[in-house]
């Protein structure tokens, strides 16, 4: 069986207000059943969310460093992120391949410091709308998806999950079709199948523009096994309401 997650990526956004009101609004709804909430907030506000959440919800880091330690002024190791208690990590989110120039090369340098670190790497792929629009969305995906992974030894699949978030549909209203997004989570997995990997037990998780009023649709397809959630996650009722339709689902 794989497991169903909903994760809330804060982006830079948030404070200790925000954590007290969220957090404090969503741990008595969630946090038992077959479906992980995860938060990830921004580093500075783990402990703090942690603390907030009494357990109810896991905690990730948005990013991590390639490096394990050393002069390298503003970057956060990955075991640090495993030290206050961080169980996954997002790694080649769009934002940062694009305005932080990570390459796919970068990208599975730091899924293999998540992976060694005891942390699950959520390896977020995507195309941008002009490769949509010339037919090759799922060329890149398969690029990324392969490249971002090619050093996961082979036991250690069990540490992964991969988050297709169409560029084009992040932070836009717009999101895939229903159908589009099953096509891409199979061809995902089909990948992982060729790569050795036990496809059927990795979780593929749909990001972009996730709301309320979309989320069932968008997590009916058998492929779909949850969603990564940018705004709407800052909002407690929102970010709820889209976990309800996955555990109704399950
Ligand atoms: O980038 C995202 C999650 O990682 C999606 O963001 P939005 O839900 O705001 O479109």
């Amino acid at each position: 069986m794989r497991r169903k997650i909903v994760a809330g990526n804060w982006k830079m956004h948030g404070s200790k207000g925000l954590v007290r009101d969220l957090v404090g609004a969503i741990s008595g709804q969630v946090g038992s059943g077959s479906l992980d909430v995860v938060i990830f907030p921004p580093a500075p506000y783990v402990s703090y969310v942690a603390k907030m959440s009494g357990g109810a919800v896991r905690l990730g880091l948005q990013n991590v460093s390639e490096h394990d330690a050393g002069a390298y002024t503003g970057e956060v190791s990955a075991s640090m992120a495993r030290d206050v208690g961080c169980d996954f990590v997002l790694v080649g989110h769009s934002e940062r391949r694009q305005m932080f120039a990570e390459t796919d090369d970068l990208v599975a340098r730091k899924v293999e410091k998540v992976i060694a670190s005891g942390m699950t790497a959520v390896l977020c792929v995507g195309e941008v709308e002009s490769e949509r629009e010339s037919g090759e969305a799922e060329a890149v995906v398969e690029r990324q998806v392969r490249q971002g992974l090619a050093d996961v030894p082979t036991d250690r699949w069990g540490s992964v999950v991969v988050a297709y978030e169409p560029v084009w549909a992040i932070g836009t209203g717009k999101t895939a079709t229903a159908e589009d997004a099953q096509a891409m989570h199979a061809a995902i997995r089909r990948v992982l199948s060729e790569m050795g990997a036990p496809a059927n037990s990795i979780s593929v998780l749909y990001g972009g523009s996730v709301k309320a009023d979309n989320a069932a649709a968008l997590f009916a397809g058998p492929d779909v096994d949850g969603g990564l959630v940018g705004g709407a996650s800052l909002n407690a009722e929102e970010f709820l309401s889209i976990c309800r339709c996955l555990s109704a689902g399950a």
